[in-house]
């Protein structure tokens, strides 16, 4: 049968999950079950929704909610007949999380589809392999560094930034998710300068570069300017995509004459993910949501930095963006407050195929950008060789200022 398998994390304060299991399954399928003739129960029971499980969770993990009430807090798996929908998200979204995400304490913690309704999502278009492909990288983490301070600045700012830090070895560079299209660099300026100064990079010191250009603007502009990126020669194009909508990330993905990978940055999703009670699990959205729609690389906060996450749903936005099928892998980018210290943390957390995002963990560096990028990578080669940093740092000037500054978690990989 084809279906979407949908799993709820629900707090009731009625003690009954059975009930309001079978009150979502019936209320977001054909209604009222029981008061309907013979004739409509059996024309409506293809399209009707089933409970498969109902789990209630160790009564010693009763919550009380904020407002004091005791609840039973266990999870509920319902099947939606793929029948009752489009094969897009909006419509899957809309069936399993619409009404019901404003009633009651209820959060959608994931979603399975049948093979065939798989078949409507069919992910990134480069993924891991593609991006690694492009950089001829395939043996450690990718490093990406974050233009920062660039608001207010023109065109030359912008582009001795970009160099350094290209000089400094990281692999990928990407706009912060809050410069948008404005008059000093424009998004076509930006993407010309760009493919002029990674060029040079790339013949001075044969290394490559990638820079992700932020693709803002009215939604129904954002498919010709990302065409018109790629003509000019863009590398990637980073998007905000809960700012916009999840299907929006996947018509961009999906359309042949957009050749470039996505990068999906979290913004906004904090809005639906950081209740304990309510919205999205992070791995859910972050994770399997973005890479259903097709994006190459999601970001979402690390562990460790500024904006930490809880480590079990970080490593599982990981895990479920690293689909089974290895041509459809979406790169995990744990981010946020990130300083070459980390690496040996989150190499052991997400190994090496991860990328690993930095903006003032790289600028802040005393040698400045560049030393910032050395010393990523001399964490990143450390690493990966058993070395703890400290000690690799003796012979690495940039590593050590890194440390001093901002310090060490040294763990065994
Ligand atoms: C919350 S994940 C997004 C990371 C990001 O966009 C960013 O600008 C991080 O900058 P930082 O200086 O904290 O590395
Ligand atoms: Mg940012």
């Amino acid at each position: 049968m084809s279906e979407v398998i949908a799993t709820y994390l629900i707090h009731d304060a009625k003690h009954n999950l059975q009930k309001k299991a079978e009150g979502i399954a019936l209320g977001l399928t054909v209604g009222s079950w029981t008061d309907l003739p013979q004739l409509d129960q059996e024309q409506l029971r293809k399209h009707k929704g089933q409970v498969l499980e109902v789990k209630e969770l160790d009564s010693s993990e009763k919550v009380n909610t904020y407002l004091g009430k005791e609840v039973t807090r266990g999870t509920v798996k319902i099947s939606y007949p793929s029948l009752n929908f489009s094969h897009d998200l909006p419509a899957i979204l809309t069936t399993i999380f619409g009404k019901l995400s404003l009633d009651g304490e209820v959060k959608l913690v994931d979603i399975e589809f049948s093979s065939e309704l798989k078949q409507a999502f069919p992910g990134p278009k480069f993924g891991i392999r593609g991006i690694r492909e492009k950089l001829g990288v395939y043996d450690r983490p990718l490093v990406m560094s974050i233009f920062k301070g660039v608001i207010g600045r023109d065109l030359d700012y912008l582009k001795d930034q970009l160099r350094q830090q290209a000089l400094g070895g990281v692999d990928l560079i990407k706009d912060d998710e809050i410069l948008f299209e404005n008059l000093l660099t424009p998004f076509e300026e930006r993407i010309k300068v760009g493919r002029v100064v990674l060029d040079e990079v790339f013949e001075q010191t044969g290394h490559k570069a990638l820079y992700a250009v932020n693709l803002s603007g009215k939604t129904f502009e954002l498919k010709e300017k990302a065409k018109r990126a790629v003509e000019l020669g863009a590398d990637v194009l980073l998007f905000n995509v809960f700012a916009y909508g999840l299907d929006v990330l996947q018509s961009l993905a999906e359309d042949e004459e957009i050749r470039v990978p996505i990068m999906a940055h979290p913004a906004v999703s904090g809005a639906f993910t950081s209740s304990a009670l309510y919205g999205f699990s992070s791995s859910l959205l972050l994770g399997k949501l973005v890479r259903l729609a097709g994006a190459d690389f999601t970001l979402f906060p690390s562990p460790y930095g500024s904006v930490a996450l809880d480590r079990d749903e970080a490593l599982k936005i990981a895990e479920d963006s690293l689909s089974k099928d290895q041509h459809k892998q979406t790169f995990p980018v744990p981010s946020a407050g990130i300083h070459p210290g980390l690496v040996p943390l989150l190499v052991r957390d997400f190994g090496i195929d991860c990328v690993i995002n930095a903006g003032g963990g790289v600028h802040g560096h005393p040698n400045g950008a560049a030393g910032g990028g050395r010393a990523f990578r001399a964490a990143i080669d450390a690493t990966l060789d058993g070395k703890t940093l400290t000690n690799a740092s003796k012979d690495n000037e940039d590593l050590k200022l890194a440390i001093d500054l901002w310090g060490v978690s040294e763990v065994t990989v």
